[in-house]
């Protein structure tokens, strides 16, 4: 079965943009800059051209509530017939050509070809759930109308032929209602839903809004993250820029903007209800690892390379398998795994981790491959913690950076706990399917990230604290004393559900 491997060539230099060019529909969607990070550079693209009327209407009817409060195909599990007996799709492929110099807008056509196949694939698992039956099958042929234009999409933009986490379903898919508001929270609306996102005080749209709202504050978390590998860089052959302060002060830059992001997680809870989480949920699980596709998905006029062929070719029966849209491709936590070089386990769980870099628009792929290893290159976790006692002044300054970078992986901690907690919470305790949207191990998969940054932290602290008497303060040995607690804690709730649930 083809998943389509994205082979990456790891980029010598990278140009973040410090003005992201909202304008410039030549560049793709997502490039990371220092304003917007990983935000699209400019607002989703909400309205697609004339030629794709069809699919604008199929969407609008889609979901289980529709803007105007009435049922929505989805409601009676209508959609099926709609594409497959209605044939009320035609097969738009080549009408995607006359867009093809508008990269944003062939994004905007990905992320509504992603909601249609998702939500096709995936209603008859949405109908047994809301009859309190298991998932069972999905469809596992997604008929060309939808597959080739997908495809096509996907290809030109450097997304795989299913629905991502940037690409569509969150980072693509919010509009502000009222332009001049700028983007605050308050202010966002989903463009697309599969249940009653289209209001905003929904579950569903709280879930994917509060992603956005998180990622808006990324900008200064990117720029601090480049101002800490300048300050490095220049400092390597001992140039002047060997600049310790400087380097605290892009440290200072990625903990306070971690802050932020941390405490906009945290709304989750109130935005969107735990007890809500499964039933809009179904629509975004994947192929991969998935008991509702264990062949795969053929998709009809589509080649093993995710090609299309032509629309009179003999039918295809090439059958491919996706990962499912999740949280593990947004870029923000990932992007300080490679700037601290946090040390992963070797083993299956953290090739999981690995293969969700494939499911990231380009750009954000290639600035991860290139901080991770700009990082390794400077060997900047050992400037980091190297200390000093030549001067007071230096004794300072070089403890400062250690404090520093235990504090930015108490802030990656944080995230992980809490994304724990949301685990355990909105999933475990109200499904027993085993695995999560993304196909990744629903007990073991966040706790094995989870534990590396908690030994992490606590080998750091043990080498730093056993060097020449180095005290780091009350504050970050109380940190400590909480890790180590943690860490107890995590082990026995994992072991526990282990246990229950046999794995
Ligand atoms: C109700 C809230 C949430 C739930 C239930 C949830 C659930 C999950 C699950 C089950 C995974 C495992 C990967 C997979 O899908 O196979 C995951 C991974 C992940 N999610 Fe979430 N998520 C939530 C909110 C968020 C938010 C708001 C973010 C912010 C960007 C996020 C970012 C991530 C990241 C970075 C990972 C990878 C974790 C790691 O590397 O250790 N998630 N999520």
């Amino acid at each position: 079965m083809g998943s389509i491997v994205i082979d990456d060539i790891v980029p010598t230099s990278f140009e973040v943009l410090d003005d992201a060019r909202p304008n410039d529909t030549s560049l793709p969607a997502f490039m990371v800059s220092k304003t917007r990070g990983f935000l699209p550079r400019a607002n989703p693209v909400v309205e697609l051209p004339e030629a794709f009327a069809a699919l604008e209407s199929i969407l609008t009817r889609m979901p289980v509530k529709r803007l105007d409060g009435t049922p929505g195909l989805l409601a009676e599990g209508k959609l099926g017939d709609a594409i497959l007996v209605s044939k009320e799709l035609p097969d738009l492929t080549d009408a995607i050509d006359t867009v093809r110099h508008d990269l944003p807008m062939l994004n905007a056509l990905y992320r509504d070809y992603s909601f249609l196949a998702s939500a096709f694939l995936l209603e008859p698992c949405h109908m047994r759930f809301i009859r309190g039956e298991e998932y069972g099958l999905g469809r596992d042929v997604l008929p060309a109308c939808i597959a080739r234009p997908i495809a096509r999409c996907a290809r030109l933009c450097g997304f795989k032929p299913f629905m991502e986490y940037a690409g569509s379903y969150a980072l693509f898919n919010y509009r502000l209602q009222d332009p001049k508001a700028g983007l605050t929270y308050d202010n966002l609306r989903l463009i697309r839903a599969f249940e009653h996102g289209l209001d905003p005080t929904s579950s569903e749209a709280g879930f994917v809004l509060v992603h956005v709202d998180m990622v808006r504050n990324s900008g200064p978390l990117v720029a601090g993250t480049c101002a800490c590998l300048d300050t490095a860089e220049a400092s390597k052959d001992g140039g002047k820029g060997a600049d310790r302060e400087l380097f605290n002060a892009g440290l200072t830059q990625v903990l306070t903007s971690l802050q932020r992001i941390n405490a906009v997680m945290e709304t989750m809870w109130g935005k969107s209800r735990p007890e809500q989480y499964t039933s809009f949920r179904t629509f975004i699980f994947g192929i991969t690892s998935q008991s509702m596709f264990p062949d795969g998905v053929a998709y009809e006029g589509v080649d093993e390379n995710g090609v299309e062929l032509d629309a009179d070719a003999p039918a295809s029966t090439t059958r491919l398998s996706f990962r499912g849209e999740s949280g593990a491709n947004d870029s923000m936590i990932p992007l300080m795994d490679n700037f601290l070089e946090i040390p992963m386990p070797d083993t299956p769980l953290t090739q999981i981790l690995k293969d969700f870099r494939q499911y990231r628009p380009s750009n954000h792929r290639q600035f991860l491959a290139y901080v991770r290893a700009k990082s390794a290159a400077l060997h900047l976790k050992d400037f980091a913690l190297q200390g000093s006692t030549q001067t007071a002044d230096a004794t300072a300054v070089s403890n400062q950076s250690i404090q520093l970078w235990l504090q930015v992986l108490n802030q990656v901690r944080d995230f992980r706990w809490r994304h724990w907690c949301f685990g355990k919470e909105y999933i475990l305790k109200r499904t027993a399917h085993p695995t999560a949207t993304g196909g990744s191990p629903i007990v073991t998969w966040l706790p094995n990230q989870l534990q590396a940054v908690l030994r992490e932290m606590q080998a750091i602290y043990t080498h730093a604290t056993a060097t020449e008497g180095r005290k780091l303060g009350a504050e970050v040995d109380d940190m400590m004393d909480m890790v180590v607690r943690q860490s107890a804690t995590l082990a026995k709730e994992v072991a526990r559900y282990c246990e229950e649930r046999g794995v």
